[in-house]
């Protein structure tokens, strides 16, 4: 799929653009501030209906206005789909095909991105909570059950949450209640932690193989999902897996009234990632830590072609200069005849042009785009 046109009104510093977009490499480029990254965050948001920096979303419209609006033609392989995003101070609505959608999950899915830019070395180097944020956020585009089971164990942790605290204060004593909220919070973690398994699983094969060509064959790089059961049980039916966590809630009903909050599940989950049976969060060098985030993230192309049946966009933020020409190459090389790509950058200088065919080019100034 790609991003043939893109419109925005009132969207950070652009109050009215309307651009055109090559089916290839397209390349923008400003001096600091300008509004490239806007721009990416703007394709960014049509097709995830939120920004990949911030969770404001009162944020990206323009300052002294009261909408942004965001348009665009994706072009699939069943064809044209415009899609439209309005972000208000009362909320957002999202239309596909110009019909309204009613929930903004019933929107994902139609236009599919993934997004490099520096900050992503911190789901090889950061706390878990940025590895869960982000495989939420790729399974839950790419696959539609992951999504709703994901809001549904929400939804319901929510509700325990609230529960226990209550218990634990006294507020209330029925315990045949939490049951019945632990019993569906295992029904829902069980599909979650399944799901989440096959995907990385799936994810882990990919990445081996970008790893391997990135390093010339010098590095296996490997992936271990950690969740709150034994690894045969994971690679078990989801049947057993429901079994095995409606009885870690049974076991540990004291130790969570006492503690007033939901100890095991889902939203506990890790993945670690293992360069030739190395932690590389905890033993990697800065550059096996970013080749490992780069691979884990071309990795996410292929699984999203697997999943849906078609390439997803790239969008790269300002990445090009943090790489090597090797990493380069391959970024640039292994997807460009598949894969739409935008890239933000502050001189062409730091884009290995002898790689690329012909990238249609947008100089940024101030929210304008000039010829
Ligand atoms: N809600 C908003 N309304 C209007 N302008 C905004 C809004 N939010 C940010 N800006 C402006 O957008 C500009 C920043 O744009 P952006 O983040 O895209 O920079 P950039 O071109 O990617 O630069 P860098 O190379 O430094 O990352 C700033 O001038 C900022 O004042």
């Amino acid at each position: 799929m790609y991003l043939a046109h893109l419109e925005l009104t009132h969207f950070r510093n652009y109050d009215a653009l309307a651009l055109d977009f090559d089916k290839g490499i397209n390349i923008f480029i400003g001096a600091n501030a300008q509004g490239k990254t806007n721009l990416l965050e703007a394709i960014y948001a049509l097709a995830l209906t939120r920004s990949h920096r911030t969770s404001n979303d009162k944020a990206l419209i323009g300052w002294h206005q009261d909408f942004a609006r965001l348009s665009g033609d994706v072009i699939r392989r069943t064809g044209k789909l415009p899609l439209e995003l309005i972000i208000s101070k009362q909320g957002k609505r999202a239309k596909v095909n110009h019909l309204e959608q009613s929930k903004l999950s019933a929107y994902l899915g139609h236009f599919n991105v993934v997004l490099f830019a520096p900050e992503d070395l911190e789901i090889v180097k950061g706390a878990p909570t940025n590895r869960r944020h982000f495989i939420d956020m790729e399974f839950g585009q790419m696959n539609a059950n992951y999504l709703s089971n994901l809001s549904q164990f929400k939804l319901v942790l929510k509700q325990r949450n609230a529960y226990l605290r209550k218990l634990k204060y006294k507020e209330a004593n029925d315990l045949v209640y939490l049951e019945v909220l632990s019993d569906q919070l295992a029904a829902f973690g069980a599909k979650v932690i399944h799901l989440r398994y096959d995907l990385l699983a799936q994810m882990a094969k990919f990445a081996a193989v970008i790893h391997g060509e990135i390093t010339n064959q010098r590095e296996v790089l490997t992936f271990k999902y950690q969740t709150l059961v034994a690894p045969k049980i994971l690679a078990g039916s989801e049947e057993q897996l429901y079994q095995a966590i409606k009885g870690i809630y049974q076991d540990n009903q004291k130790r969570e009234v006492e503690q007033g909050t939901t100890l095991f599940g889902p939203h506990r989950d890790d993945v670690a990632f293992f360069v030739n049976d190395q932690n590389v969060q905890s033993f990697g060098s800065q550059g096996q830590q970013r080749t490992t985030a780069l691979s884990v993230k071309l990795a996410e192309i292929d699984l999203i072609q697997a999943q849906t049946g078609e390439y997803p966009v790239l969008l790269l933020d300002d990445v090009l200069s943090e790489l090597d020409d090797v990493r380069q190459t391959h970024l640039l090389k292994a997807f460009q005849d598949k894969v739409q790509t935008f890239l933000t950058t502050t001189s062409i200088d730091n884009v290995k042009q002898d790689i690329i065919k012909a990238p249609k080019i947008f100089n940024i100034e101030n929210g304008q785009i000039k010829a």
